[in-house]
């Protein structure tokens, strides 16, 4: 199976100060990784490494860091966006900005259908005339990933979509995700504190602990891994 991530002897250090020690894994393509690591273990700092490796033009890109990444379109959801109360555009507006092409002020009909699709596959179809600044945090964190999903990635990087919402939208957003991800083939990494629907939703995980990286199927996820964020999902709620 080919792989589009591959970080060989990658070092993550804040001055003296070393995160990821030398690290090197493989993210093999068209599948669900979830990054589990507990607070400050390194995970944010290592997907930014992983999006500047994949923004670099290409000569550089081969390996930044000891990092390649071989997609073609990478769609990333960071962990918090506030857009403002007077955020003028509806949801099938936002979500149409992301793939309108420069130049052409309204969107084909195939990119019609690109954002009517991706708005279904969060479950918006119904709400995609509301102004955006009206919507729930819940339904904003919905419309963020209908966003990235539009633009038809081959890799979506997502850091918590779901740590603002209850545990109903949780569970929701993760099926949505994973039955996207199944739909498209496309891969997706994902952050992630709440450890519940890691062994049902997911393909394999990236544990980072002790500067070290751990990846390997969930059927073999390591209970000190499962254990210590369920904790800290616990004593958050
Ligand atoms: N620019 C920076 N300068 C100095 N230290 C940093 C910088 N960015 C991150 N760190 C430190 O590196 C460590 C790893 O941070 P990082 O944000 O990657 O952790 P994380 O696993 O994403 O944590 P969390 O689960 O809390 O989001 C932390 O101790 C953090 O304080």
């Amino acid at each position: 199976m080919q792989n589009q991530i591959s970080v060989q002897h990658y070092v993550a250090a804040f001055g003296k100060r070393v995160i990821l020690k030398d690290v090197s894994f493989s993210i093999p393509s068209g599948q669900l990784t979830v990054v589990l690591g507990e607070n400050g273990a390194g995970k944010t700092t290592l997907i930014k490494a992983i999006l500047n490796a994949y923004l670099q033009p290409k000569s550089a890109a081969d390996e930044v860091n000891g990092i390649e990444v071989s997609t073609k379109k990478l769609a990333y959801v960071p962990q918090f966006r506030d857009l403002g109360s007077d955020y003028p555009l509806s949801l099938a507006a936002f979500v149409g900005l992301a793939i309108r092409q420069k130049g052409w002020p309204f969107l084909t009909k195939k990119e019609k259908g690109r954002v009517q699709e991706a708005l279904a596959l969060v479950d918006l179809t119904d709400l995609k005339d509301l102004p955006l600044s009206k919507a729930s945090g819940g339904q904003k964190q919905r419309a963020y990933i209908a966003q990235a999903l539009a633009q038809n990635p081959d890799l979506l990087i997502l850091d918590e979509p779901t740590a603002a919402l209850d545990a109903k939208h949780s569970q929701e957003v993760v099926s949505q995700i994973r039955n996207a991800q199944q739909k498209k083939g496309m891969g997706v990494l994902w952050i992630s504190h709440d450890t519940s629907w890691v062994k049902d939703f997911s393909d394999n995980y990236l544990w980072l602990h002790d500067g070290q990286a751990e990846f390997g199927s969930v059927d073999s996820l390591p209970d000190a891994a499962r254990s210590i964020h369920q904790e800290e999902v616990n004593d958050v709620n």
